[in-house]
């Protein structure tokens, strides 16, 4: 048997049919690989090709003679054995494919060995999930949720062997109320099939569970929340699928499902949102006050519209200019090694992500639960502003492809807050446009950035005496300019958008914990095509 580089034995080597040629096929389980090359001499360059076990999808035996073309003679001579590799096959985009190969040989016992040896390799994929909840939201987006599920990843999952139990959703928060109620402990992960809201329904689901049954009480703003191992996977089939887009890279079914497929695992910073001690909502993705939680606001008057109403309530948020008064109190988030300045993006793999990983692994060591209040300093804010951001990730989507904070991480214990002071409307409109060019959205003298690991906001309205609310609004602020929207007056208080959803209090406190939850992601890949992903484009033109 031939060895490998470093003396190392290969677990299978033979030659084996692949088209119609013969190869040198080797298992390689110390590199996690299925290789095969040309074995004649002299080797050319680019005939080296492999899957990594790791994105091996599915192996069985195949019936040679219903699924190959003409192989010429050996067809004839005898009777052929075959085994046909499933695997994920990375075109553009971050866009994953399953693709398959079959491979085949005259010798049964050979053929056997391949099988069993690559089906034990699959076996030892300890990530991977074997049995999975399925949430359905039938009602997101077009309302094709249950098509997509049935026809594009129901398949996959059954060819992967994966079990599953499946909840066609009747009404909003019906997900997130049986997760109080099932055996989640049981499953490998949860699985929902919809838009944003949809997602945010199964982690308030998921993370709640958790917390009731560690006996948590989610109205302690400081209270050091419990990790949701059960890791959550998001087929998008919603309006929007924001979530989705900036943790994977593209927003499609099939290659979600094969993400969850292959068992990846992004780990997810969340912040809680609290008001006067009184838990309101997690959120993952936008905290945003003024113009993002105006365009909800009337947007979802609008829901006839579909999803145009967010572009029809984006423009008439943009033409009544409306800002507004408040204190941001914030602690910098010191911890972590990034900026929101920084030119490099969160990645697959992200060092600043990982070093965190590390700290809190630490943490968790040294103090178990039980959480140190640091006694950092705060830092005040006050202002008039056009739009107050928080955001948790890049909140990257197809018409933004490098969203709010194109620096901010996944992971990373942090959220970027973003302050747009007020100022005119065309510099606000420069502001916005700089969302979906190369130039920098935050060099402009009226926006300030600041990575931070918790935040208050009170609005000027609150910080006067409640009791007295006309008056004050009268003396200060003149009239209502409710009836007025274009009038540029300024309207007392606005709303807070939480991932997509209004929030009532317009004064809250928001603190980030770092990797509460678990994605079956692995982060935006970089876009260069990886050895793998080249060894396999170049196969199909060998075959
Ligand atoms: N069967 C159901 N009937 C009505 N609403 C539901 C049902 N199942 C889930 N929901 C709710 O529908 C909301 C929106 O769902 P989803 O995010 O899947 O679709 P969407 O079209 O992207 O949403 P949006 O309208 O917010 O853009 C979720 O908040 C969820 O709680």
């Amino acid at each position: 048997m031939e060895r490998l580089p470093g003396g190392r034995r290969p677990r299978l080597v033979s030659s084996l049919g692949l088209g119609r040629r013969s190869w040198e096929v080797t298992l390689d389980d110390e590199r996690g690989r299925l290789a095969w090359r040309d074995p004649r001499p002299p080797r050319r360059a680019g005939e080296n090709c492999f899957v990594p076990i790791s994105e091996i999808i599915a192996v069985e035996e195949t019936e040679f003679n219903k699924k190959q073309r003409n192989i010429g003679r050996w067809h004839k001579m005898a009777k052929l054995h075959a085994f046909t590799v499933y695997y994920v096959k990375k075109a553009r985009n971050h866009r994953w494919r399953c693709s398959d190969m079959t491979f085949w040989c005259v010798d049964e016992p050979i053929c056997n060995q391949w099988i069993q040896a690559l089906k034990e390799l699959l076996e030892m994929q300890k990530s991977r999930p074997k049995h999975l909840l399925v949430y359905i939201n039938p009602y997101g987006g077009k309302r094709q949720g249950k098509r997509i599920y049935e026809q594009k990843v129901a398949p996959l999952f059954s060819m992967a062997s994966i079990s599953t139990d499946v909840v066609i959703t009747e009404h909003a928060n019906h997900a997130k109320d049986n997760l109080f109620e099932v055996n989640i402990y049981k499953y490998d992960g949860v699985v929902c099939v919809g838009g944003d809201g949809m997602f945010s329904e199964v982690m308030h689901g998921l993370i709640g569970r958790m917390q009731k049954d560690s006996g948590i009480d989610q109205n302690n703003p400081k209270a050091s929340l419990v990790q949701c191992n059960i890791r959550i996977g998001i087929i998008p089939a919603g309006s929007t699928d924001c979530i989705c887009y900036s943790t994977v890279g593209i927003s499609d079914p099939v290659t979600s499902a094969l993400h969850i497929i292959v068992g990846d695992c992004q780990p997810l910073d969340v912040s809680s949102v609290h008001h006067n001690n009184t838990f309101l909502k997690y959120s993952v993705s936008l905290l945003g006050y003024g113009f993002y939680g105006d365009i909800l606001k009337d947007s979802e008057k609008k829901r006839w519209m579909g999803p145009m109403r967010y572009d029809y309530s984006g423009f008439k948020t943009f033409l009544s200019h409306h800002y507004y008064e408040g204190t941001i109190a914030y602690q910098p988030a010191k911890h972590t090694h990034g900026s929101p300045r920084d030119k490099e993006s969160c990645r697959t793999g992200c060092y600043i992500c990982k070093k965190s990983e590390k700290q809190l692994a630490e943490q968790h060591k040294e103090c178990g639960l039980k959480h140190e209040e640091g006694e950092e300093e705060w830092k005040v804010v006050k202002g008039k502003f056009l739009a107050i951001n928080a955001v948790s990730m890049s909140c990257a989507c197809p018409r933004s492809p490098k969203g709010l904070s194109p620096a901010a991480h996944l992971a990373d214990g942090s959220a970027d807050l973003i302050l747009v002071r007020k100022c005119s409307r065309f510099d606000f409109l420069r502001y916005l446009v700089r969302h979906t060019n190369q130039d920098d959205q935050f060099d402009f003298p009226f926006v300030d950035v600041y990575r931070v690991k918790c935040f208050q906001f009170t609005s000027k309205l609150s910080e006067d005496n409640e009791s007295n609310v006309m008056d004050i609004v009268k003396k200060r602020f003149g009239q209502f300019c409710r009836d007025h929207p274009a009038c540029c007056c300024n309207i007392v208080n606005s709303t807070w958008n939480c991932d997509g959803e209004t929030l009532d209090s317009s004064a809250i406190e928001v603190r980030v914990h770092c990797q509460l939850m678990k994605l079956f992601a692995r982060g935006i890949e970089e876009n260069c095509k990886d050895e793998a992903a080249y060894s396999q484009s170049s196969v199909e033109q060998l075959l």
